[in-house]
This record gives structure tokens, sequence and C-alpha cells, in this order.
């Protein structure tokens, strides 16, 4: 299992930015450099890890964000709700443009979503061996005349300039955790976060401000079914005190059987499949302390 090595940092980046931008070329780099590549697999979602960097400080986890770069009519709810948890559960945000574009309708699109997430978010100028300082200046002020960024980077990912300063950039802004992936080997189990998420949302919408948002949802398991062609997925709910495991069941585990019932209906439409899901809750003082907790973020080592 990975270890807690005191102050290492770790945490996880999204990345967006309109097609073209150069984010293929920047994971590259950073893949050539200290990066494991991500299994190319065939996923149930689009919400994908792209890459892990990986040092002897810190370890970040760059994702994708499905459904971001799209025009808001093509994306269902779901999807965007989907997309915005995703950008809240994360350490922090990169808008990747291209320096020789001006702002555009898609740019001012991903914006728009990005308001009032407090996720710090920082504008990453690409391309910049292409371009003219004084035109640089230019494009970056017409960004941040929109948006209040943590920061601005110009970077020209093909030929490596100010890479480190934005790897430090981000590593500066983890928090303190553990090495979710070892450095030289990777697997790659996306939807496990997704649908942790979504179990954890209902748990939260049915039990209102009862249950503290440090709730963990561990899945333990997701494996199809050859009998019935049903997909099962098993997952803990990890509470820290007794009287949050009464809560979560509720009497007669009538809260659990209906975060069931909801939680399956939306990890059936993220996996296009029906679903067998089985939840149990289990008191864990201290979790976020514990190796397990790796798991509420998707990742562990072992396949299904
Ligand atoms: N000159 C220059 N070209 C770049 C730079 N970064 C990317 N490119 C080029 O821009 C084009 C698009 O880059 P990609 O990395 O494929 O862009 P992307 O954002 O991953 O695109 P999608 O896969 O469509 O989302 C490619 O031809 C790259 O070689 C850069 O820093 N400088």
């Amino acid at each position: 299992m990975l270890e807690n090595k005191p102050g290492y940092k770790s945490g996880f980046v999204a990345i967006i930015g309109r097609p073209n931008a150069g984010k293929s070329t920047f994971l590259n780099r950073v893949v050539g450099q200290k990066i494991a590549i991500m299994s190319d697999k065939p996923q149930t979602t689009r919400n994908k890890v792209q890459g892990v960097y990986t040092t002897d400080e810190a370890q970040i986890v760059f994702i994708d964000t499905p459904g971001i770069n799209e025009p808001r009519h093509k994306l269902g709810d779901f999807m965007l709700k989907v997309a915005k948890n995703t950008l809240r559960g994360v350490d922090a945000i990169i808008l990747m443009v291209d320096s020789t574009d001006r702002i555009g309708k898609q740019d001012r699109y991903i914006l728009d979503m990005l308001e009032g997430t407090e996720t710090p978010v920082y504008l990453v100028m690409n391309k910049i061996d292409l371009i003219h300082p004084d035109k640089l200046v230019s494009v970056m002020e017409s960004f941040q005349a929109e948006f209040s960024f943590a920061g601005v980077i110009p970077i020209s990912a093909l030929e490596g300039n100010n890479m480190e300063k934005l790897l430090v950039t981000l590593t500066n802004q983890l928090p303190e955790g553990p090495q979710y992936y070892p450095a030289d080997q990777v697997t790659d189990h996306p939807e496990r976060f997704i649908i942790s998420e979504l179990i954890r949302e209902k748990i939260l919408h049915l039990t209102h401000e009862e249950i503290p948002h440090s709730i963990a949802v561990v899945i333990e398991k997701i494996k199809r079914d050859e009998d019935n062609n049903k997909i099962r997925v098993s997952a803990t709910i990890m509470v820290e005190r007794e009287s949050q495991k009464g809560i979560v069941i509720g009497k007669k585990g009538a809260l659990l059987k209906e975060v069931g019932i909801r939680a399956r209906k939306d990890i059936e439409m993220l996996l296009g499949s029906s679903v067998f899901l089985e939840m149990w809750v289990k008191v864990q003082k201290d979790w976020r302390n514990k190796s397990t907790h790796l798991r509420d973020f998707g990742f562990r080592e072992d396949e299904y």
C-alpha cells in the first residue's frame, strides 16, 4: 500500500481548456520527465486521470473534467453536476489557453462555469514561443478582465519554458497527503471517484446538517456479475462516530435504503448498465489519517 511520508504533499489538479490549447503536449512533457502514463484501457466515463507527476516531495494527479468543455445544451444535468463536483474536489484548476488566440466563446463558457468556485484557478498561457510579449500581455489582460485567477503562468509546453515554475506553483497549492500512486506503477479506476461522490452526495442531501462533510465513501468493488449481467458495486461508508452510523442507517435502515435507491439510479446512468449496489457503514475514528482514506478518491492498487 502507499506510504504516508511526513511532509509529503499530494493532490489533484483538473486541467481544462478548449481543444488545441496544448493539454496533451503539456501532459506528455510532464510524463516525459517524471510521470507515469495512465493506462489506455477504455473507460466507462470520460473522467480520466491523465497523468501523475511524482517527485520525492510531492505527487500531482492531473485529471480531466468530463463535460467542462462542452456547450451547455449538450451537457446533461448529470454530467454538469459531475463536472462541478470534480472541480470542487480538486486542489487546483488549470485553465490552459493558446496564447496566440483571443479569448473566445468557449473560454467564456468555461470561465462562467468556474465562477464562484473556491478552488484556485490558474491561467496557463501556452505557446509563448509563438507570440510577441506585448501580444501576450494583451491576451492575458483580456482573460484577467473576466476572471479572478489565483495566478497566471505563461509556458511553452512544446519547448518546456516555465514548466518547472508551473509545477512548483501547483505543488505549493497541495495539502500534505499520501502518495496515491507508486512512482513507477499506476492503475486507473476513475469511475470509483465519481461513484463515491455520488453516494456521498446522497447521504449529505438526506441527512442535512447532521453529518459532517468529512464522511468518506470507499468503493470496495466494481464487478460485473456474469449471472445476471449487472454490475455489482460494493461501498463502505466511513463515519467517525457511532452516533453518525445510526443517522446514516436511519430507522430500520430507511435512510440507507433511500441513499441506495437514489445513488443506484445515478450510477446506472454513469456506467450504462443495471447495478446492484451494496453498502456498509463503518465507524472508523480518524479515518482521515488512515491509509484506507486513499480509496475515498477512488484509488487502489489492485485490479478488478
Ligand atoms: N508552438 C507551440 N505549439 C504547441 C505548444 N503546445 C502545443 N502545441 C501544438 O498545438 C497543437 C495542439 O496541441 P495538443 O497538445 O494536441 O492540444 P490539446 O489541448 O491536447 O488538444 P485536444 O486533444 O484537441 O484537447 C499541436 O500541434 C501541438 O504541437 C507550444 O507550447 N508551442
